[in-house]
């Protein structure tokens, strides 16, 4: 089956259908990693976006249930110069076909990824429309230049009610705004009682959970389309410890004062090097964003810059000055690629703990009937 993948700039690359059939339009970006697809598909932060890899042979270890990063997968399409549809992989549950045509996204491959990706890094990452059809050119343009980017990703992939994942440790709310599993993953390893919340929870809503301290989830699309998110955060900055985590890290210094824009092309792989200041020292990361908290935005705040990314010197990690609050660009959760930075969560953790110490506040037995109660009045709302 023939496919068709369009660019706004009138590029148009012509290859083999996989996956589902029919239609679908997004802004169009490139993902460096190479393995990893199945948790690149499943990441909600691509939410409205057709994805390109990079890596030229996709699908040949197949899909396993275990790595998903959400329950079903948001993004738009799915570009690959080679699929390879039958999996050799003992864990292989089932095929990127199958998963694909399960969750009605379109795959293309046989088309030259190194030539859409020199296109998307020379103008910056472009709408585009994927089909299987036989519209003309034009049609498919005109329909492009008509249909807008999403903008309301977060209310689509963030979870619709609040639920919870027990544990005996610490109680952290993780703010989902379209959060990977590897979030709730590595702080459910450490022993945290958390509870999920939707992305319009206001701060209120939050204080009657009684968190030890707040998780700020990665998420799809423009922080700037999240304002709710960034007047929850001024309201608790300060009151708990807070952690952002990609999505977070932007809303996080939003809420501080400093502003967002969107890069050329933005970072998508499982290795872009970040040197963390204090040390001087390099970290490997995973990374999906397309927008960067601005350099010159941060001067005048209470924010420093703790992490910058060495291929092109933006920022990668900022922390607040006086309250304990923290954030990265990247994603310490990995899902995929390295997990050199799994111990951000551990800094979290220790950042609550001595929060508490420094203010020795109510017993755990008031803190639980606290929690109780304000879960009863959150259910009752
Ligand atoms: N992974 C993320 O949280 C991405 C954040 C934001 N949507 C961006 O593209 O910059």
């Amino acid at each position: 089956m023939q496919a068709r993948l369009l660019l706004e700039d009138g590029t148009l690359f012509t290859g083999l259908g996989f996956g589902a059939e029919g239609q679908s339009s997004g802004e169009v970006v490139f993902n460096t990693g190479i393995t990893g697809y199945q948790e690149v598909l499943s990441d909600p932060s691509y939410c409205g976006q057709i994805v390109s890899m990079t890596y030229p042979l996709i699908g040949n270890y197949g899909i396993t249930r275990d790595d998903f990063e959400t329950v079903a997968p948001f993004i738009h399409g799915f570009v690959v110069r080679r699929h390879e549809p039958i999996p050799s992989n003992w864990r292989a549950e089932y095929s990127l076909d199958h998963l694909l045509k399960e969750h009605g996204i379109i795959g293309i491959s046989d088309i030259d990824t190194r030539m859409l990706t020199r296109i998307l890094r020379h103008h910056g990452t472009m709408k585009g429309i994927l089909t299987t059809g036989s519209e003309r050119v034009e049609e498919l343009l005109e329909r492009m230049s008509v249909t807008p980017l999403m903008r309301d990703q977060v209310a689509r992939t963030s979870t619709k009610s609040i639920f919870s994942s027990p544990g005996s440790g610490e109680r952290i709310v993780l703010v989902d705004y379209g959060a990977k599993s590897g979030i709730l993953r590595e702080l459910t390893k450490r022993g945290c009682d958390v509870v999920v919340v939707p992305h319009d929870t206001t701060a209120e809503q939050i204080r009657r959970l009684n968190p030890d301290g707040i998780q700020l989830s990665n998420g799809p699309g423009d922080p700037k389309d999240v304002p709710h998110a960034v007047k929850m955060i001024q309201d608790l900055l300060g009151e708990y410890p807070i952690f952002g985590i990609c999505l977070g890290h932007q809303l996080f210094a939003l809420a501080c004062g400093a502003d967002t824009s969107k890069l050329k092309f933005g970072h998508r792989g499982g290795n872009h090097p970040v040197k963390e200041l204090a040390t001087n020292r390099c970290y490997i990361t995973s990374q999906n964003h397309g927008y960067t908290v601005l350099e010159e935005s941060v001067a005048g705040t209470k924010l420093e810059v703790t992490h910058i990314n060495n291929n092109d010197r933006t920022i990668e990690g900022l922390k607040h000055a006086e309250f304990p609050a923290f954030s990265v660009q990247y994603h310490p959760e990995a899902a995929p690629g390295p997990l050199d930075n799994s111990y951000l969560f551990d800094q979290f953790l220790d950042m609550i703990r001595a929060t508490k110490k420094n203010n020795p506040q109510k017993s755990r037995q008031a803190q639980l009937a606290a929690s109780l109660r304000g879960e009863l009045q959150y259910a009752q709302k």
